[in-house]
Order: structure tokens, then C-alpha cells, then sequence
């Protein structure tokens, strides 16, 4: 578990105060994967940085698993700090060693000796699927297969938690599916809680249980992922299904947060004989559920008890304008 409360980080350059996180409290519960997104400045990656403490933040505390990492200095942080591993977006591996080197050099630094340290990257490469490239040296691998060493890397010192930092923006789709499945996989099997940051609403929709909206170095909006899709004038909601803008005065935005087994459009349109027009949107999974939003114009002397029959259905109905 994480929990931030009150984080306050102000640089000061130049005589010029940077309020890079300006009041951030952050729940993550234990064993399941957090999503912060945010612009480009909006203080993601010193948040990140502030809840391993590899800057301290200028107020606040942060907690992880039950140990106040704020309160502590010297060799009791650098303990605590081995329960959290890390992985970047430009990989930072070392490229005069091997990847099994890499993955070894954490166990080295903590005086792990030989012959278990062999042992623990065994285990490690097979567990992000690359036993095969042990001898091989970054420059040999591909982006996905960097990010892998990144990963068996991070999970040395077996932590409970992992941080992200952008850990697939640097990679194509199909890789950053595959790095995503990963971290999903390792989530379930280890019941590893992550904390990733992200600018890719994808992220957020294949993998994130939770999210919050960072803005300006303040938390905007959080909660879980399904549950703020279903509250009205989401911004997250609005940010992972982008709907066309529209003036027409029957256009609403209908959510689905979970599925339904009935053609509910067509019942629409039976029952209260009214014209429904598709105007754009999506509808996907996330965490298990069908979810999505559409644009609809809905017209007709009906029309009020049709919105109100969706409503009833459970389908946030809301005016497009
Ligand atoms: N070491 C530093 N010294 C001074 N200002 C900093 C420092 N690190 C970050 N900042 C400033 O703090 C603000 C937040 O930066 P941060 O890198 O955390 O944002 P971010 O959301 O991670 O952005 P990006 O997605 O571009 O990496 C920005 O205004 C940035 O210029």
C-alpha cells in the first residue's frame, strides 16, 4: 500500500519558486496498479520521485506498506527503499554488462553472494521471458526486450511495490501491449502493487484499476477506474472515450459501465418509437467491463421517457452540451 498525503515539492531556480506538486494526496491499496496521468509539467515524474524519496518532498509524507519513508534518513531509507523497485522509460541499463549483469547488479550492491545471485536471475529472466538472452548485451535487444531487463531489474530486491515511470512510451504498440500484459502478470502472481505514470490514456484503459488526474501538481479527480467513468462530467471519463462535439439540441452522451445482454438502442426505438442516430464514440474493455460512451441524437415526441428508460438501465445519460 501507498499512501502520500499532503505532498508539497517547491524547486526554487533562480529566485523563482516551481510549486511542482502543490498538495497531493494518493491512496494506492495493496496489490492493485494505479494510474497518474497528466500533461507534459504537471508534476507526474516528481511524484513519482517523492514516493521513493529519491527526493525528498518539501512537505508532506509519504507511506509504503506501513513504514513512513518520509520520517526516516541514511541507512534505514535505503533499507526500506529496496521494498520499492523502479522501472524508467529509457530502460538506464548498463551497456558494458550483460543482461544477466544487469539484472545481478542490484543483488551485487546488496552482497548477495554468487552462487544465489545465479540463481535469482534465473528465476528473474524466466519470469519476464527472456532466460534465452542472458549473454546478450543491450545493444543486441530490441525496445520491448530492454524493458523487460528494466523490469527483472526492478523485481530484484523482491519488492511489494513498483513504480513506473513511462515505462512504454518509448515503444511501439504491440510492444507496449506486451510490456502492459507483463506488468498485469506480475501484479496478479506476485500481488505487486504498482504506481505508473503515464501521458497514454491507453495505459490507463488496458491495465489500471485505479487513476488519478494530475493537473498543475494537484490530484484533479481519482478513484477507481470503473467508478469514475460512471460519474457525471467525468474528466477522466471524458479524456479515455473522446466524444465528437456536436450543437444538435438532441444530441445526448450515454456511458455504459458494464454490459448489457439486450440490443438496447433498438428496445429504444421500439418502445418510445423514437429516431436514434449514432453520432460517434467507443465502446471497450476496461478492468473486465464493456465500457464506453456514445454520442446519440435521440428524436421524437418521446424522447424525455426515452432518456429516462436508459437512466433506469443504469446508463449515465447526460446533455452533449
Ligand atoms: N529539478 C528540478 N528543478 C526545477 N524545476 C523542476 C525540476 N524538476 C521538475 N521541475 C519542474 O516541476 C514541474 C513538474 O515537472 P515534472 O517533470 O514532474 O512533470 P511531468 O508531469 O513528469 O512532465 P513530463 O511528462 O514532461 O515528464 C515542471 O514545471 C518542471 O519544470
Amino acid at each position: 500500500m501507498i499512501e502520500a498525503v499532503g505532498l508539497h515539492k517547491v524547486y526554487r531556480l533562480k529566485g523563482r519558486e516551481v510549486r511542482a506538486l502543490d498538495g497531493v494526496d494518493l491512496r494506492v491499496e495493496q496489490g492493485e496498479v494505479y494510474g497518474v496521468v497528466g500533461q507534459s509539467g504537471a508534476g507526474k515524474s516528481t511524484l513519482l520521485r517523492c514516493v521513493n524519496l529519491l527526493e525528498r518532498p518539501t512537505s508532506g509524507t509519504v507511506t509504503v506498506d506501513g513504514t513512513e519513508l518520509t520520517a526516516l534518513r541514511g541507512p534505514r531509507l535505503r533499507a526500506a527503499r529496496r521494498g520499492i523497485g523502479m522501472v524508467h522509460q529509457h530502460f538506464a541499463l548498463l551497456s558494458s554488462r550483460t543482461v544477466a549483469g544487469n539484472v545481478a547488479f542490484p543483488l551485487e550492491v546488496a552482497g548477495m553472494a554468487r552462487a544465489e545471485r545465479r540463481r535469482r536471475v534465473g528465476e528473474l529472466l524466466e519470469l519476464v521471458g527472456l532466460s534465452d538472452k542472458a549473454r546478450a548485451y543491450p545493444a543486441q535487444l530490441s525496445g520491448g526486450q530492454k524493458q523487460r531487463v528494466g523490469i527483472a531489474r526492478a523485481l530484484a530486491s523482491n519488492p511489494t511495490v513498483l513504480l513506473s515511470d513511462e515505462a512504454t512510451s518509448a515503444l511501439d504498440p504491440a510492444t507496449t501491449e506486451s510490456i502492459l500484459d507483463l506488468l498485469r502478470g506480475l501484479n496478479r502472481e506476485l500481488g505487486l502493487t504498482i504506481l505508473l505514470i503515464t501521458h497514454e490514456m491507453d495505459v490507463i484503459k488496458r491495465v489500471c484499476d485505479s487513476a488519478a488526474i494530475l493537473t498543475g501538481g494537484a490530484v484533479e479527480e481519482s478513484g477507481r477506474v470503473i467508478d469514475l467513468i460512471g460519474r457525471p462530467g467525468s474528466l477522466l471519463a471524458r479524456s479515455l472515450f473522446p466524444l465528437p462535439a456536436t450543437d444538435h439540441p438532441d444530441a445526448v452522451h450515454i456511458t455504459y459501465t458494464r454490459s448489457y445482454d439486450e440490443p438496447l438502442m433498438s428496445e429504444l426505438t421500439r418502445r418510445y418509437d423514437v429516431d436514434v442516430n449514432v453520432l460517434g464514440g467507443a465502446i471497450e474493455e476496461v478492468s473486465g467491463h464493456a465500457v464506453g460512451r456514445l454520442a446519440v441524437q435521440v428524436s421524437g415526441d418521446r424522447r424525455a421517457d426515452a432518456l429516462a428508460w436508459l437512466n433506469g438501465k443504469g446508463l449515465l445519460v447526460e446533455a452533449a452540451r
